[in-house]
Formats: structure tokens, sequence, C-alpha cells
């Protein structure tokens, strides 16, 4: 359910900051329902709007040593004059190196230093990482306490903010320590992405098209003439661009929770994206976005190879991810990183870790053409086996 809120006629919230109007995206998860807030200026009003929810409940934020540079001051400054008491926040590194083990474990010692209790509220400000890691901590501090998500990436804002796939990477693969754990609010500043890096932004643009190629063929057309507009800041597109993406996924998260069947779409790109990542040893040389991009076309390849996708459809995909500025192929990969091991064998073999592998096979998002992903577990390794040889041929 999506409403759109302009606040006072003046386009000013009650505590008198811009708003430029908000969407409310609901998440429909029975007790564990909650609402995305989508708008410029939610950041400021973050304290109002946290505590409308959850009132007088301690918090705490979490970020990463970028965001804070940016986003932590008006953030601190909106949750003190709405009266909350606020411990000291709590930094990490910035980058996907910082989703480990031994940062979690710095984290929980963070918080239980700070002497939060049951009561107490996670704020997780910035992308990504910082949410998946922020989660993750808050489903397991004091056996769960609530947080909420402030997503400062368009990645975050249109994905990993939403739906409660929590955790880290292992040297075992990515994202394989972790919990479901749904956020209690979250608040996406559109305004937060102007001060975002080109390479992010594209990066979480990939997600964008992903919900376009999962299911929403009309948001794909809609992508294909608007989507420069998104990338270049044009706010009304971006605001839009957001929202359905949003929509897209609360819808499914609502059908398959904890991911038992229909919420594996979600995961379209993913698993040739994730042994790219693993090779790549999660650093900046690759970003999951960036991964999930080329690992959309593989999947598109493979289902022309297999004669199920029309051979237009994954070449729409790949032209539109290519004019965006996105990687494409695998090959510029051996080039940054000549160390990995840039063989199929090598990726098939990060790809047996994968979380949908049941009984010993794998579980692959292919598509029927635009907008028409599905899963599919009877893929030959031999096939997989050509497409990751192409894309690493370039
Ligand atoms: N839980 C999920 O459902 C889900 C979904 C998609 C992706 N993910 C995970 O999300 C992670 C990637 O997230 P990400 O792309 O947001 O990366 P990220 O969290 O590393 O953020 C990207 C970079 O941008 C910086 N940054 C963040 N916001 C900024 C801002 N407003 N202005 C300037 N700089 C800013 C960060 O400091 C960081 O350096 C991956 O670990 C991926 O696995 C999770
Ligand atoms: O929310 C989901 O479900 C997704 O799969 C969204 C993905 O974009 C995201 O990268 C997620 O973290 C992947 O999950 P994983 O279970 O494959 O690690
Ligand atoms: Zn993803």
């Amino acid at each position: 359910m999506t409403t759109t809120d302009g606040k006072a006629a003046d386009g000013r919230a009650e505590d008198g900051t811009a708003t430029g109007g908000t969407a409310t995206v609901r998440v429909d998860l029975g007790a564990r329902s909650y609402d995305i807030l989508i708008g410029p200026g939610l950041i400021a009003r973050a304290g109002r709007l946290i505590a409308d929810r959850l009132p007088g409940r301690p918090l705490l934020v979490l970020t990463d040593a970028t965001v804070a540079g940016h986003h932590l001051r008006p953030l601190l400054d909106g949750l003190a004059a709405a009266g909350a008491a606020v411990a000291e926040p709590l930094v990490v590194p910035a980058g996907e190196a910082t989703k480990e083990m031994g940062r979690l474990s710095e984290v929980m010692d963070g918080l239980l230093a700070r002497g939060i209790e049951r009561r107490s509220v996670l704020v997780a400000l910035g992308g990504g990482v910082v949410g998946d890691l922020g989660g993750f901590a808050a489903a397991i501090a004091l056996r769960g306490i609530d947080f909420v998500q402030v997503p400062t990436t368009l990645l975050a804002q249109v994905d990993s903010s939403v739906g409660g796939k929590t955790g880290v990477n292992s040297r075992h693969g990515k994202n394989l320590i972790g919990a479901f754990h749904q956020p209690r609010l979250v608040l996406a500043d559109t305004a937060a992405l102007d001060t975002l890096p080109r390479r992010e932004l594209l990066a979480g643009y990939a997600e964008v098209v992903k919900y376009g190629m999962i299911d929403r063929p009309d948001f794909f057309d809609w992508l294909e003439a608007h989507g420069p507009a998104v990338l270049d800041g044009d706010a009304a597109a971006r605001a839009h661009a957001i929202r359905v993406s949003c929509e897209a996924k609360a819808a499914i998260v609502a059908a398959d929770e904890t991911e038992s069947g229909l919420r594996e779409l979600l995961n379209l790109g993913h698993s040739f994206g994730h042994a790219l990542e693993a090779e790549a040893g999660y650093g900046s040389a690759l970003l999951h976005g960036e991964a999930v991009a080329i690992g959309m076309v593989m999947a598109f390849d493979l289902s022309v190879r297999m004669g199920l996708c029309p051979a237009a459809d994954a070449r729409r995909l790949r032209d539109h991810l290519a004019a965006a500025g996105l990687p494409v192929t695998a090959a510029p990969l051996r080039a940054a990183l000549p160390g990995g091991d840039w063989s199929p064998a090598r990726l098939l073999a990060h790809m047996a870790k994968d979380k949908k592998v049941k009984d010993g096979r794998l579980t692959f998002i292919l598509a029927r053409g635009i907008g028409r992903a599905f899963r599919c577990r009877d893929v030959a390794q031999a096939d997989v086996a050509a497409v990751l040889a192409e894309s690493l041929a370039g």
C-alpha cells in the first residue's frame, strides 16, 4: 500500500523542515509490519518520526566513517530535538570489508559497553553494509532488539533496508552468516543521495533494474526512458524509482518473508554476482551492485542459451545497463585483479556455496523475458560454465 503525503500546505513538516512530499510504502508482515518513508529531509525529521512510532525508547546510532561526515550531525540534532536519549554513536570503517565477523564482534562490544537494554533501538545510518551489519547486531544483541533503517545509498533505499535480511560475509562466501530480522521503520531520505559518488549510485541502479527484470516490465520500459533522469538527480524521477522498487520488493517479501520460494526471485543475478564478489575479495574493485549487473546479464544469457528467453530481451537488458555505465561482463576483473582465479571452474565452486543450493543442486533465477523471472533447478552445468566463460572473455 502506498500513500503520498505532502505534510503541511507550505511543504513543511511539523518541525519546519522542507518535505517535498513523502511517500509511504507499507511492508505487510502481520505483527512485524512497518512503513518505508521516502522523501527529502527525513534524516533531520528522524527524531520525531521514530518518537511517534517508538516513544521513549533509548537510541543508539551505527554508521560508517564516510556517512558520518555527511549525515550524522543532522540525524543527532533531530534526535536530540525530539528529546530522545541517544548513546554515543558507533562508527565503523566504510566499505564491504566491514561486513565480517570481527567487526560484528566489535559492534556487539560497543553496544554492550553503552549499556543497551531490551528497549534500546539501533538506528542504522548508511548503506547496505551498515544496514546488514547493524541489523544482524540488533538481531542478536540481548537476543534481539528493535532497529530502524536510515538508508543513505540508492542500493540501500531500494533494496537492503527492506525485507529483514541481515548478516555478514564469511571466508566461505557472501552473507553466509545472518538472520532474518525486520526493521521497525525505514526512513529513505532521498536528499542524502546528493552526496553519493556516481559509482555507488550506479551500483544501486542495478538493483532498481532488477525489479523490472523480475516482474515489472512496465517499470523497465519507464527506466529505459527515465533512467538517465534518475541517475542525473531529477528528484521526481528518483522518488518514483525508489517508490516502485520498494513496492516491488515489499510485495515479494510480504508473500515469502523467509525465502522458502518466491523470494528467491530477488536473487536474480546474485548466484553469479556473489561468486564474482567472493573471488574479488569483498574490496572496492567490485561493488555488490556491479556484480549484480554482470550477474543479471549472465542469468539472461543463460536463459537464452537454454532456449527460454528471446535474445532481444537479453540484449535490451545488457544495452540498458551498459548505457547507464555499469559493467556487463566479468572480463575487466581479470585486469583489475590479476591475482584472482578467473576461471569458470573456480566461480562454479563459489556458486556451490549459494544459499539456494538444495540437495547439492543450485536453484537458478532465469527469465522467459523481461519481467518474467522464474526459479529453475534443472540447469546443465555445461551451460553455466559456457556463460561464465563468455562473460570472462568479455
Ligand atoms: N539485506 C539485503 O536485502 C541486501 C540487499 C542488497 C544488498 N545488500 C548488501 O548491501 C551491501 C552494499 O550496500 P551499498 O551499496 O549501500 O554499499 P555501502 O554500504 O558500502 O555504501 C557504499 C559507499 O558509499 C558510502 N556512502 C553511503 N551513503 C553515502 C552518502 N549518502 N553520501 C556519500 N557516501 C555515502 C559508504 O560509506 C560506502 O563507502 C552489500 O554488502 C550487499 O550484500 C543487502
Ligand atoms: O532481499 C532479498 O531476498 C534479496 O535477495 C536481495 C538481494 O539484492 C541482496 O543482495 C541479498 O542480500 C542477497 O541475499 P542472499 O540471501 O543471496 O545472501
Ligand atoms: Zn543484491
